[in-house]
């Protein structure tokens, strides 16, 4: 959420709203409406009007008929994503086949996407203004009410403009009968602000259970996010909350569209003439403020991506560590789909003359992977080095190819949950069940890592979660059998673009990148040299 509660907000009458008629049958529906009146201002993702909304008067069958495409396109992608789909995925083609221009896609993908990220919030309102659990709420339109509420206190779209067409695109999707109890639950949702809806739905005596509805993240992820920063360092007990909300409202914050510049295969310089900034955080980033990333001739050409700066400087530092002379010139990336750092470790593998090995266990991926590392693979023939992607088990690459490698990154397979922000869906797909699954995975990669740098080799374990579990604890847990490890101290190798060391990096030896702090995922890399 990107707006905390107002202070001056009094705490309004916790009294049950009415309930609202499941059914409100009206005449012959009207044609549907542009969306010209769509929002007021455009606030942040998760803002809402400050004063009380004006009410729409209209019955169900005064309004829209029909719902239009970028709100119908919302709604698919809320169905996609329902069965199963992940919203990244499939929202460019809802975009394509539902036809919508650059304006109408916009629209759509702050409707769906903000409204994906605020489910829990919207729930907990959809409840109360509709007098019973969200359970009991059919999922298609539970699913339109959540976009409804999402234009009324996450869009500042007027009211008249949210209701018509809410209840529009259920008639659309769910018939004439469900927009009656969709006009009274929206009519409901609308009497009051954003702050007044928070004052009644967030539960009282604060702690998790409060931040989880006002931030909409699972309970779970509110404790283990606010074990993260602890465990990393970040605040103490005492004085953790008030990071945590910074840190939670940076997950309900769209991520900015990040590039990298594949060293010496595109430069940034290239990116900002394209019309992207450079980026202040790492020195091989540019940062696109709108427009479509396919747009930039660098990136069609696979010499630059997009790719969050926080990944582009872990791939960065494993390549700077100094490693002793003689180590197998020979990169291994034991975890590559779909290929992001590969894509980075294989310029700069090929700017230092040596091989890269792409390990991927699922098909799919690794051919993403083999996709990404085309250039690389075409100039590294002719520079004499190899590039090599195989479908294979990084866990039995330490045992058959032991002492193989100079460099080896593991970029374990985690929950995920330092990357909240670009995936909206994910945090409520998540269990904590997952974490305990993960574990043995985590380690027996980061162990056949080990088993596959060479003496004087550099080893990155990296994931894009801030959990201990899956973090400091799976490093410790490995490092406690084995006696011919030292960690190294990865802050100095994390530079930013200006070439100086990385504000905030913590007490070491290990980073923990936060989204709040550096403006990119919650990466964490920790290094470790072998003995030699
Ligand atoms: C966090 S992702 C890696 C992201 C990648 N490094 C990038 O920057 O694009 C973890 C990857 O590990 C793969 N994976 C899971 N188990 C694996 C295993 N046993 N061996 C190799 N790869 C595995 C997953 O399929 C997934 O593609």
């Amino acid at each position: 959420m990107s707006e905390s509660r107002s202070q001056g907000a009094g705490r309004p009458d916790r009294s049950r709203p009415r309930r609202p008629r499941d059914e409100q049958r009206g005449g012959a529906p009207q044609g549907g409406r542009r969306q010209g009146d769509r929002q007021q201002s455009s606030g942040r993702q998760g803002g809402g009007p400050p004063q009380r909304q004006q009410r729409s008067r209209q019955k169900p069958s005064e309004r829209a008929k029909r719902a239009e495409p970028a709100r119908f396109a919302a709604y698919t992608l809320l169905r996609a994503v329902a069965e199963g789909g992940y919203a990244n995925l499939e929202f460019p083609a809802i975009i394509r086949r539902h036809r919508l221009d650059t304006r109408d896609a916009a629209f759509a993908t702050e409707l769906g996407f903000g409204t994906l990220r605020m489910q829990g919030f919207y729930d907990a309102v959809i409840a109360a203004a509709a007098d019973r659990p969200t359970s009991r709420i059919d999922t298609g339109v539970l699913d339109v009410l959540r976009l409804g509420a999402h234009q009324l206190l996450g869009m500042r779209v007027p009211v008249h403009a949210a209701a018509d067409q809410t209840v529009g695109l259920a008639r659309t999707v769910s018939g004439a009968g469900a927009s009656g109890f969709v006009n009274a639950v929206m009519r409901r949702v609308s009497e009051a602000t954003r702050d007044e809806w928070l004052a009644r739905v967030v539960p009282e005596g604060g702690g998790a259970a409060a931040l989880a509805v006002e931030y909409s993240h699972p309970e779970w992820v509110v404790t283990a996010l606010r074990g993260a920063l602890i465990g990393h360092g970040r605040a103490t007990a005492e004085a953790v909350d008030t990071e945590l909300r910074t840190l939670l409202e940076a997950d309900n914050t769209p991520a900015r569209v990040s590039l990298v510049a594949r060293p010496g295969l595109a430069s940034v310089d290239e990116l900002v003439q394209a019309g992207a900034s450079a980026s202040e955080t790492s020195p091989i980033g540019a940062v696109l403020s709108g427009g479509d990333p396919s747009g930039v001739t660098a990136v069609r050409e696979r010499r630059a991506a997009v790719q969050d700066e926080g990944s582009q400087l872990l791939a960065l530092a494993l390549a700077a560590v100094p490693v002793a002379d003689g180590v197998p010139r020979r990169w291994l990336d034991l975890c590559a789909g779909p290929g992001g750092k590969s894509g980075v470790l294989g310029a700069l593998a090929l700017e230092a003359g040596a091989d890269l090995v792409a390990v991927e266990v699922s098909d799919h991926r690794a051919d993403l992977v083999r996709s990404t590392l085309e250039p690389i693979t075409l100039r590294a023939k002719a520079s004499g080095v190899s590039v090599e992607v195989r479908t294979a088990d990084g866990r039995e690459v330490g045992d058959a190819e032991p002492a193989a490698y100079g460099r080896v990154l593991v970029d374990a397979p985690c929950t995920g949950l330092g990357a909240l922000r670009r995936r909206p869906e994910a945090r409520w797909r998540r269990q904590p069940g997952d974490l305990a699954q993960l574990g043995p995975l985590q380690r027996d990669l980061l162990r056949s890592a080990i088993d596959a740098v060479a003496p004087g080799g550099v080893v990155g374990y990296a994931t894009c979660s801030p959990h201990p579990a899956e973090t400091t604890f799976v490093v410790r847990d490995v490092l406690k059998k084995r006696d011919d490890i030292e960690v190294i101290d990865a802050r100095p190798f994390f530079r930013d673009a200006s070439g100086g060391e990385l504000h905030d990096l913590g007490d070491g030896p290990a980073v923990q990148l936060w989204p709040h702090v550096h403006g990119t995922d919650a990466m964490f890399l920790t290094l470790l040299r072998k003995k030699g």
